[in-house]
């Protein structure tokens, strides 16, 4: 078979061996000079399909979706865990077409951003919370700034699935399901465990030596459990007495409903918390380390801001159409720091042809999201921060083409994303100045560095936040 090209396998060990295992996503960029777009290469025997162009991500993704809309079975993270049962490690089934389905019913598709509607004051609310938050913290402490954003961020989908208002401070549920999401990324590193590679190691009891990993598992597992049990319990209760706020789960609980149909409502419902936090956070914290960075930009957006809706109210999810610079800003931040660098692995479910290569059933099919944002010809100087690109009379290439994924996978929290990071950035810039911080004298300039995971956030940075003027704080403070 002619298989897309990539670098020569080694005897058994495939490319164990020579696969990168921080940031592949620059070594596959690279491999693109070599290779061309579409390239692939195996791991024990696995054959792995990595695409460096919007055109050939399009190509299958989307075009041919009815077979590369699969995942890639996880043993330890899918089966033992438990997470295949969500969303996004949920296999291409009925279970999938089903949570799927509900999630666009209330959260709409690509483009339907009027879809939020009904959510934008619960949103607005959380967006302000977080400014009143950050006055008290003035934001030098990164611990709780990112403690902040992160409450800000569980909030809308909490709230949204299932009607829960978190609260001040340290909130139960929310470090609750932050435990269960520790157990999913350490499980979810592929061949972290040897059970992925072995699956008869499944069989070996938990109390045999050397079996550490199954007691971790059984721990892992019911913290995966009590994500999923716990709220979802919660919101029935309360929607049965009537005493709840009006939710995802409250809208579609009935009383002649099937064990199915109840297991595809809470199953997708539980997904939203694991997609929906630590990206969020991701790109609220790379949105402020782009404007400690670009003062200059950050002033021409709250030019526009002040311009566009004065100084009497905050900016509102419904004026994002008046403020085009701070969309382009916001767009520029998604590029600037690629949010999810890999995406999340497909696995193809037909043996297929494209561009004369054999793809074989069965391949990972990962698309290089990373390449897209940075790729120089499409992005001139990818690593400059420049709004000014998505504007004018030739803009570079919108960014939400493909920004949250393609084809029948594509994330379904996108209008939420969309506009609960609008509502934060757009109040953020209204009423504060985010600067870098003067230490021992000296200005203190943060590095442009991201970490290494499967959603990449910004390394720990120093900024001060402060309130733009007397009135911006009594905005903030709902004066
Ligand atoms: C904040 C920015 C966000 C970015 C950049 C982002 C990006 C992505 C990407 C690239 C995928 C994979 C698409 C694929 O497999 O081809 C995805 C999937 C997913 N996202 Fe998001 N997302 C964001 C926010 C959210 C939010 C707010 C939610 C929930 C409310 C969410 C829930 C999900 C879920 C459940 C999946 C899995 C879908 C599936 O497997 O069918 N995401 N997202």
């Amino acid at each position: 078979h002619h298989y897309p090209p990539g670098p020569k396998p080694l005897p058994i060990l495939g490319n164990l061996l020579n696969a990168p295992s921080k940031q592949q996503w620059k070594t596959y960029a690279a491999w693109k000079i070599l290779y061309g777009d579409t390239i692939s290469f195996t791991i024990l025997g696995q054959r792995i399909v990595v695409l460096n162009s919007l055109e050939a991500a399009i190509d299958l993704l989307e075009k041919k979706s009815a077979i590369y809309s699969d995942r890639p079975r996880m043993f330890m993270v899918g089966e033992l865990l438990g997470w295949a049962q969500q969303l996004v490690f949920s296999p291409y089934n009925e279970h999938f077409r089903n949570m799927r389905k509900l999630l666009h019913r209330h959260l709409g598709s690509r483009g339907q951003l009027e879809k939020m509607e009904p959510y934008h004051e619960l949103i607005e609310a959380a967006a302000a919370r977080f400014l009143v938050q950050t006055l008290q913290d003035d934001g030098t402490d990164f611990r709780r700034l990112h403690n902040n954003v992160h409450n800000t961020a569980g909030a809308f989908t909490l709230r949204i699935g299932y009607g829960y208002n978190v609260g001040e401070g340290k909130d139960e549920l929310v470090e609750m399901m932050d435990e269960a999401l520790i157990g999913f990324d350490a499980a979810a590193v592929p061949g972290a465990f040897l059970v992925d590679i072995i699956p008869a190691l499944k069989w070996v009891p938990s109390w045999f030596p050397g079996a550490a990993w199954k007691r971790r598992a059984q721990e892992w597992r019911s913290l995966f459990e009590q994500m999923t049990e716990i709220p979802y319990a919660m919101a029935k209760e309360q929607a049965l007495q009537g005493t709840g706020t009006e939710s995802i789960v409250s809208q579609n609980l009935h009383q002649d409903m099937s064990p199915e149909q109840e297991y595809d409502l809470k199953m997708a419902v539980a997904s939203l918390y694991g997609g929906g936090s630590d990206t969020t956070v991701a790109v609220i914290l790379s949105f402020l380390l782009a404007m400690t960075l670009y003062p200059e930009v950050q002033k021409k957006a709250q030019q526009e801001i002040d311009s566009v809706i004065g100084g009497d109210r905050l900016p509102l999810i419904h004026d994002r159409d008046q403020l085009p610079y701070v969309q382009a800003l916001i767009s520029e931040v998604f590029r600037w720091n690629p949010i999810v660098p890999l995406g999340i692995p497909h696995r193809s479910t037909e043996d297929d042809t494209y561009r004369g290569y054999f793809i074989p059933k069965g391949s990972i099919v990962v698309v290089n999201m990373w390449h897209l944002f940075q790729d120089p010809e499409i992005y001139p100087e990818p690593e400059a921060f420049k709004p000014e690109r998505f504007l004018g009379a030739n803009p570079q290439q919108d960014i939400r083409l493909f920004n949250f994924g393609l084809g029948r996978r594509i994330c379904p929290g996108l209008n939420l994303a969309e506009a609960s990071i609008f509502a934060s950035c757009a109040m953020i810039l209204a009423v504060f100045d985010i600067q870098k911080v003067v230490e021992d004298g000296k200005v203190a300039t943060p590095d442009f560095a991201f970490g290494t995971g499967a959603v990449s956030h910004p390394l720990p940075f120093k900024c001060a936040i402060k309130p733009r003027s007397k009135k911006a704080e009594a905005l903030i403070l709902g004066r």
